[in-house]
């Protein structure tokens, strides 16, 4: 074992031997796709494993007994294909990208890295029907707080849970979000970054109608 493994165990949790590999071949994958297509920002290619697997990975501890997920906006993977490889025999998960190139780099790695997760090659608008109802939804870097609820409100209103990682200008956008009082909030920082945290938003629960069942 080496010291990304350590890195690994201390952000997710316990993780196999052969999951651990997985994702080195996930990130071998992505930098052999990257040389034709954009899957990240160049300047963060050196660091794919601490920025964008790492980083993903975080959420495990959050999501781990989820049976259904969906990723919205998964580009080149972060963090919905981290989060497929490393849930593989216990959740189900959708990850929406309407970017064709970046679909298929998604599908095309994740089968063969054997990892059973659905890839719709949608616009997020248009994937509510496809993906059905999710215990969580995911997002990264996809849209301010505001139109990621509502994006993301067919899950939330059938009872999901969301993560969104946000950046250190997370209190900005809770201030622009003007629907956030009907949602539970809890902020987790980011144990990666430091800089930024983990937004975990569900609808509040409507009280009970006086003297209903
Ligand atoms: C900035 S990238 C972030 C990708 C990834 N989540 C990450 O953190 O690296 C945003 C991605 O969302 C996709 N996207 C944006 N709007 C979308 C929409 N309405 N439906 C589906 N995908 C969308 C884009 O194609 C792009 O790949």
């Amino acid at each position: 074992m080496n010291s990304r493994y350590e890195a690994l165990v201390k952000i997710a949790g316990p993780v196999s031997r052969e999951t651990f590999d997985r994702l080195l071949a996930f990130e071998q994958k992505f930098l052999h796709w990257s040389k034709s297509i954009n899957l990240a920002a160049p300047s963060t290619l050196p660091h794919i494993w601490e920025r964008h697997i790492l980083d993903s990975s975080q959420l495990v501890t959050h999501v781990k007994h989820a049976d259904s997920l969906v990723d919205i906006g998964s580009g080149g993977g972060f963090p919905g294909a981290i989060l497929a490889i490393m849930l593989a025999d216990r959740t189900q998960v959708h990850l929406v990208e309407s970017n064709r190139k970046k679909a298929s780099f998604l599908n095309t790695v994740l089968h063969e890295l054997g990892t059973p997760a659905q890839v719709h090659a949608k616009r997020i608008e248009d994937s509510y029907d496809l993906v059905g109802r999710a215990d969580v939804v995911t997002a990264r870097a996809l849209a301010p707080l505001k139109l990621l609820l509502e994006l993301a409100s067919p899950w939330i209103s059938g009872g999901a849970s969301a993560y969104f990682h946000k950046g250190r200008d997370y209190q900005q956008e809770i201030a622009e979000s003007d629907t956030l009082d009907s949602y539970d909030l809890l902020i987790h920082q980011d144990l990666v970054t430091k800089e930024g945290v983990i937004l975990q938003l569900s609808k509040k629960q409507q009280p009970a109608a006086p003297g209903g069942e």
